[in-house]
């Protein structure tokens, strides 16, 4: 397929967008097109809460915890809230991964086909301190038959099933990258007119690049391999930069080359970062963008998820950084091995 020939210009809606490539798959019913309208009309929604959030009482703590345990912020709630709602009441979605509900959600849409996974609020310790924060999505198609609603094995496929992908960046301007496995393209949001505009066609990450994103305040319990690729990082004279909102320090990355990277620690010794609604959809992304993600040693979106919430080990961003980190990670474990 020639994209080039298909390419719509700068400024194109994103319904346009959608409608287009929606073009590009003959068999195409529109079901996943009107979801990516249901997540893109969420976002929306959500963009002008944040927007205000300052000046309206869903500041600060919610009150309750999550399943992981963490302290959930009103505008975790609301998000999740705004995004449930959208997607229920599109219609195209049976079950909802979320990281606010322990559960699956069974929307009611028995004849729905897809499967969404969702960090509504993702950069939650910066929400109360005007810092960039997103919202990640993933879709897949269920398994299971129509008709009823949806189960664990529709909820637990792995990265490479994955449909469509993507993010809301709610920062200095509001964006929605996302890529169904033809590219990856962002779109800006023009608030005064409602609607996302084609900004940033076919995104493609820089193979390496000079910047790299982890929290070294948990570096004392790095592995040997992530320390070594930590130092070297030094010695060239990299940059570090970490926001501490996973989509904004992914975006960076993504436009201008370099490595997030979310090990396991002492802290978190199966990493911090969420499996199903994190690392897959933004390993989609990646990938997409000539990038990669790994756990260190295999391929994020090959890994075969057992739980809903499961964590995982990420290292995501410019392909040749990602390889030169695994290969850190592989000599001093094999050197640790020597010693044995
Ligand atoms: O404070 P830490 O340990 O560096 O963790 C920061 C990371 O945790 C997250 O906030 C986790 O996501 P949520 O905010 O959605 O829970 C990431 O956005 C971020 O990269
Ligand atoms: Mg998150
Ligand atoms: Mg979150």
């Amino acid at each position: 397929m020639d994209h080039n020939k298909l390419a719509l210009p700068v400024g194109a809606t994103l319904d346009r967008f959608i409608m287009r490539k929606q073009e590009d798959f003959p068999y195409a019913t529109g079901e996943l097109s009107q979801l990516l309208r249901d997540i893109a009309l969420a976002a929306k929604i959500v963009n002008r809460e944040i927007n205000r959030s300052g000046l309206i009482d869903i500041a600060g703590a919610f009150g309750g915890q999550n399943v992981q345990g963490e302290d959930q912020q009103k505008l975790d709630v609301v998000a999740n809230i705004r995004f449930i709602r959208a997607l229920r009441n599109g219609g195209e979605v049976c079950t909802i991964i979320s990281e606010e509900d322990e559960d699956m959600i069974q929307t009611g849409n028995l004849q729905g086909k897809y499967v969404v996974a969702i960090d509504p609020l993702d950069g939650s310790s910066n929400i109360d301190v005007n810092v960039s924060i997103g919202t990640i999505f993933s879709i897949y198609r269920r398994v299971s038959a129509t008709g009823r609603e949806g189960t664990a094995a529709d909820c637990l496929q792995p990265g490479t099933h994955q449909v469509a992908a993507g993010y809301v960046i709610y920062g200095s301007s509001t964006m929605l990258v996302y890529t169904t496995g033809n590219g990856v393209n962002g779109f800006t949001y023009e608030p005064s007119l409602g609607e996302f505009f084609l900004s940033h066609p076919s995104i493609q990450t820089p193979a390496t690049g000079t910047v790299y994103s982890v929290n070294e305040g948990s570096s004392e319990s790095f592995e040997p391999g992530v320390a070594a690729f930590v130092r070297q990082c030094k010695e060239r004279n990299f940059s570090a930069r970490y926001i501490g909102s996973l989509v904004a320090d992914f975006h960076r990355n993504l436009l201008k080359g370099g490595i997030y990277f979310y090990p396991a620690t002492a802290k978190s010794p199966t990493g911090k970062l969420r499996l199903m609604y994190e690392c897959n959809p933004l390993a989609f992304i990646v990938e997409q963008a000539g990038g990669k993600s790994s756990n260190g040693s295999r391929r994020t979106m090959e890994i075969e998820p057992k739980l809903l919430h499961e964590r995982c080990p990420v290292f995501i961003g410019s392909k040749e950084l990602v390889e030169q980190v695994e290969q850190f990670i592989v000599r001093e474990s094999a050197a640790a091995a020597t010693l044995l």
